[in-house]
């Protein structure tokens, strides 16, 4: 393991009132006891507005202006361009919930003392951008109860899937200390890892997909429900919610294979009558709620099961298929040329997040038949 260790202060996480070159500013979110990323939000916001009077105002200007995460597509651009991706319906509501954590601190606290949060600092599109900031660049560090900082030198690092390099803090020093897993030589990039992340998950918080096959984390998330025909229907929509599951669930696929809990659902979907008294079992193993992992012995509906999980990867398969190929046709007029490479851009990382998921759901395809 190779360390090095930084000069800078301690991070910027949860900053006591001294720290906030505004101390009124400080003074009223601490009163609040605002959670963390909407106070480290906040902060960011209040030292911007300060300028050059900012302790961080190097940091602040070398920070992009509109960071690449899915917080910058339009509601459209996110229908149009994620329509096969279940990452479409996390970019939604991730979006829904910066907006309603805006919407609450304005109504509790801003519109309370609109001399220390005017609207022209404190707005939608300022948290816009330092949430943009905060889930691109935040560092969970572990030594300190996984609290959440930005580290200013750090967060210059870029992603590789292929790495085991972390931030941590370093209580004996009492700075941040990068360890990485090989040394490099000068000149070399030091990557980082973000965590085990799929590709749907980096295109989500930090803009980028990574190129196809490279990402062994990946996933896509694999959503399989009850049929409503299905004469046990109401049986097994009992067993489910019981045990805190319901009529549609979704279970990560990964390019390494696909969880228990899976197939567990699988069985339960395609259960005959007879079998009744087992719906609850399988129920439990679809939960992952048991204390121990169930031995899932069900021979008799092995082959059905997989049958289930197949048409399912077929269904989705044809959804990522139907937008590849339409999108290839499509030729939009732009209005002007930045919106032209602002399209452009949107579509390749729209096209290269549904080549990787389409990919896995081929690969589970193939390691059914
Ligand atoms: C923590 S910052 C890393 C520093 C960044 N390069 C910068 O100069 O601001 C995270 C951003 O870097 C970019 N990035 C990081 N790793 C990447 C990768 N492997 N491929 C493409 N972009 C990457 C993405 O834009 C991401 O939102």
């Amino acid at each position: 393991m190779e360390r090095s260790c930084s000069s800078c202060p301690r991070p910027s996480s949860s900053p006591p009132i001294r720290e906030w070159s505004n101390r009124e500013v400080g003074d009223v979110m601490k009163r609040y006891s605002v959670p963390d990323w909407p106070l480290l939000a906040t902060y960011l916001i209040s030292e911007a507005s300060l300028e050059g009077s900012s302790r961080w105002s190097s940091y602040i200007d070398a920070l992009p202006r509109q960071p690449y995460s899915l917080l910058y597509w339009t509601r459209t651009e996110i229908d149009a361009y994620l329509v096969a991706s279940p990452i479409r319906e996390r970019a939604i509501s991730r979006i829904s919930d910066v907006i309603g954590t805006y919407n609450d601190l304005r109504d509790r606290i801003f519109s309370k003392y609109p001399d220390l949060f005017p609207e022209k600092v404190y707005n939608m599109e300022n948290f816009r951008w330092s949430f943009g900031i905060l889930f691109s660049r935040l560092v969970r560090l572990e030594s300190m109860d996984g609290k959440v900082a930005l580290v200013p030198w750090a967060d210059m690092l870029n992603h590789s899937p292929e790495v085991d390099a972390f931030l941590d803090y370093d209580k004996s020093s009492q700075g941040i200390v990068f360890t990485t897993d090989r040394s490099y030589q000068p000149g070399e990039q030091v990557f980082i890892s973000y965590g085990k992340k799929s590709s749907g998950e980096l295109l989500l918080s930090y803009g980028f997909v990574p190129k196809e096959g490279t990402n062994p984390n990946d996933s896509v998330e694999f959503m399989v429900s009850l049929n409503k025909s299905d004469e046990c229907y109401k049986e097994k929509l009992q067993a489910l919610k019981k045990h805190g599951l319901s009529e549609s669930e979704s279970f990560p696929l990964r390019v390494t294979g696909w969880p228990v809990e899976l197939m567990a659902y699988a069985f339960l979907v395609v259960s005959p009558p007879e079998m009744i008294q087992r719906f609850e079992e399988m129920a439990v193993a679809a939960s992952n709620k048991g204390s121990s992992k169930p031995a899932l012995n069900y021979p008799e509906l092995d082959e059905q099961a997989l049958q289930f999980i197949l048409d399912c990867c077929e269904s989705s398969i044809k959804k990522y298929t139907k937008y590849l190929e339409g999108a290839k046709g499509s030729a939009e007029v732009s209005i002007n040329t930045k919106q032209a490479n602002r399209t452009l851009l949107l579509k390749q990382l729209a096209r290269d997040l549904c080549i990787s998921e389409r990919r896995i759901l081929y690969r589970s395809q193939y390691d059914i038949t």
